[in-house]
C-alpha cells in the first residue's frame, strides 16, 4: 500500500521492517517474559507471528540473546538494560542499514493481542519523513508500538545519553508525533484492549482467560 500525501512524502507500506522489543528485566514477572507460554506458545512466538503478517521482515531485539529464537537478533547498542528506548534505538539503527527503508515499526513482546492492522494504520498517519506514529487506546498512548523514522537513530542515541529518565514520552515531546487511536477488540465476553500487556503472573492468568473468549 502506498500513502501519498499533500506534503508529497510517500511511505512505502511494502518496505517496513518490524522489530520485537524483548529486552528488559521482567522483574514483575520474575522470569524472562519472552519465554513465558500463553496457551502453549511463547509470547515471543505469538508476537513474531502476528507481526510477520504486517511487515517485510521481523527481527528480535533485546539486551541479551533470548532463548530459542529463529529470527535475526538485534542487540541493544546502548548497554545496561537502558529501557524500551534502547530497543527502539537499536530498531532504528537496524532499519537504517536496510535499503530504501525510512521507517521501522516496533512492538512489545508482552502484548500478544496487538491489532492485526497495526502497521497499516500507523503507516497511514505518516505524512512527512520525520514523523513518528504511535498507538493509543482508550486515551492512553502505547509508545512501544510505534513507527519510527530510522533517521532519528543518532538523535535518540544522544538523547538517551543525556536524559536521566529515559522516558519514551519525554523523547516524543521533542518530535512531530501522530497518535493513532485503535478500538477495543470485541470478544465473546467484554471488550479487550488490544494493547493489554502481560507484566505479572496475574496478567498471564488474565491473558489465558482472554484467549478463551477471542472470536
Ligand atoms: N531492548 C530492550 N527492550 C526493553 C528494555 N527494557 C524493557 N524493554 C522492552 O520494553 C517493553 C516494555 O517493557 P516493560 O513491560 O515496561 O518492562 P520490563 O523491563 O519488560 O519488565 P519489568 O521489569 O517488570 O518492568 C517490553 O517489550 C520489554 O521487553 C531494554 O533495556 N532493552
Ligand atoms: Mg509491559
Amino acid at each position: 500500500m502506498v500513502n501519498p500525501t499533500a506534503s508529497g512524502f510517500t511511505l512505502e507500506r511494502s518496505n517496513i521492517p518490524g522489530v520485537v522489543l524483548a529486552g528488559g528485566r521482567s522483574s514483575r514477572m520474575g522470569r524472562d517474559k519472552a519465554g513465558v507460554a500463553l496457551s502453549g506458545r511463547t509470547l515471543l512466538d505469538r508476537v513474531i507471528e502476528q507481526l510477520s503478517q504486517q511487515v517485510i521482515s521481523v527481527a528480535v531485539n533485546a539486551d541479551t540473546v533470548p532463548d530459542r529464537c529463529d529470527r535475526p537478533f538485534i542487540p541493544d547498542i546502548i548497554p545496561g538494560k537502558a529501557g524500551p528506548m534502547a530497543g527502539i534505538h537499536a530498531a532504528m539503527a537496524h532499519g537504517a542499514r536496510l535499503p530504501r527503508v525510512t521507517h521501522v515499526v516496533t512492538v512489545s513482546v508482552d502484548s500478544p493481542f496487538f491489532p492485526h492492522d497495526l502497521v497499516d494504520w500507523l503507516a497511514a498517519a505518516i505524512d512527512t519523513p520525520a514523523k513518528i506514529a504511535i498507538a493509543t487506546s482508550e486515551g492512553r498512548s502505547h509508545p512501544v508500538f510505534g513507527l519510527w523514522p530510522v533517521a532519528l537513530a543518532n538523535d535518540l542515541e544522544s538523547w538517551i545519553a543525556t536524559d536521566e529518565k529515559r522516558s519514551v514520552r519525554d523523547f516524543l515531546l521533542r518530535h512531530d508525533v501522530a497518535e493513532v487511536a485503535f478500538p477495543l477488540r470485541p470478544t465473546r465476553a467484554s471488550l479487550l484492549d488490544p494493547f493489554f500487556n502481560v507484566n505479572t503472573p496475574d496478567d498471564l492468568a488474565e491473558a489465558e482467560r482472554w484467549m478463551k473468549v477471542l472470536t
